[in-house]
């Protein structure tokens, strides 16, 4: 397996995508997959699903292609999804009490252990099995359980202050999703979201695709 640094980023991001395609089709009964099936139905060029696929060290055969359940194993191998990784979040707003509320976190490799907000009527209640603590505890609990991811959900107003505190925290790795851009430490991975540039993007293929036909609105209102 090629050391981590090797892997293209573009890679790392589809590997992900395949998984959840994989699942789909073990779900509806399936046993066997090949590479092109997999190109045709997502869209990546077969040349790029082979390669990504290879990567992750399972092998397919040439007639039957690969096991279904050996490829999501490679895959969750490589991407680390069978370590799971251990994460505090920060900011237990609206955006904050939806990601511990979805359980896939834990398909993905990791588990939210603790949240912490400073609102002082938040610490001490949870959500789901998640508890809320106070943020005065994130620096001395980070450092203990050697948590290593933190997922930063804060007003944009206090996101580099909290940034700073997970960093004192030992953690070493910030999925940041304030709209701001984070100075840390060049040790410290930051990997930023922002669920409405996806949502402009959108927009913008709307309003750039024709219109093919005069559409019937909404019938039947
Ligand atoms: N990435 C995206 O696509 C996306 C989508 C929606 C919202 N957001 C961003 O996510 C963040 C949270 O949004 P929201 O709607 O959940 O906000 P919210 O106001 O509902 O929640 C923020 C929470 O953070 C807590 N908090 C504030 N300062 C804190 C601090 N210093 N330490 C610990 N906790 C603190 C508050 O008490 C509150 O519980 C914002 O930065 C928002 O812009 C991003």
């Amino acid at each position: 397996m090629p050391a981590p640094q090797a892997v293209p980023i573009p890679t790392l991001r589809r590997l992900p995508r395949y998984y959840q395609f994989l699942s789909r089709l073990q779900g509806a009964g399936h046993d066997q997959v090949s590479a092109a099936h997999m190109a045709e139905v997502l869209g990546v060029h077969h040349t790029q699903v082979r390669k990504d696929l290879a990567m992750t060290g399972c092998q397919g055969r040439p007639k039957t292609g690969h096991r279904v359940a050996d490829l999501m194993r490679a895959i969750e191998g490589f991407l680390h999804w069978d370590n799971q990784s251990e994460a505090f979040l920060v900011g237990v707003g609206s955006l904050g009490t939806a990601l511990l509320n979805y359980r896939g976190f834990e398909r993905a490799g990791a588990r939210i252990v603790a949240a912490f907000d400073a609102d002082p009527r938040k610490a001490g209640t949870s959500v789901g099995d998640v508890p809320i603590l106070p943020i005065e505890k994130l620096r001395d609990l980070g450092r203990r359980m050697h948590i290593s991811i933190g997922i930063l959900t804060v007003p944009p107003e206090s996101a580099q202050a909290t940034a700073d505190l997970m960093v004192a925290a030992g953690i070493r790795a910030i999925w940041n999703l304030a709209p701001v851009t984070l100075e840390v430490p060049p040790d410290v991975i930051v990997e930023n979201l922002e669920i409405f540039a996806s949502f402009a993007l959108l927009l913008r293929r709307l309003a750039d695709s024709p219109v093919e036909a005069e559409a019937e609105v909404h019938p039947g209102l």
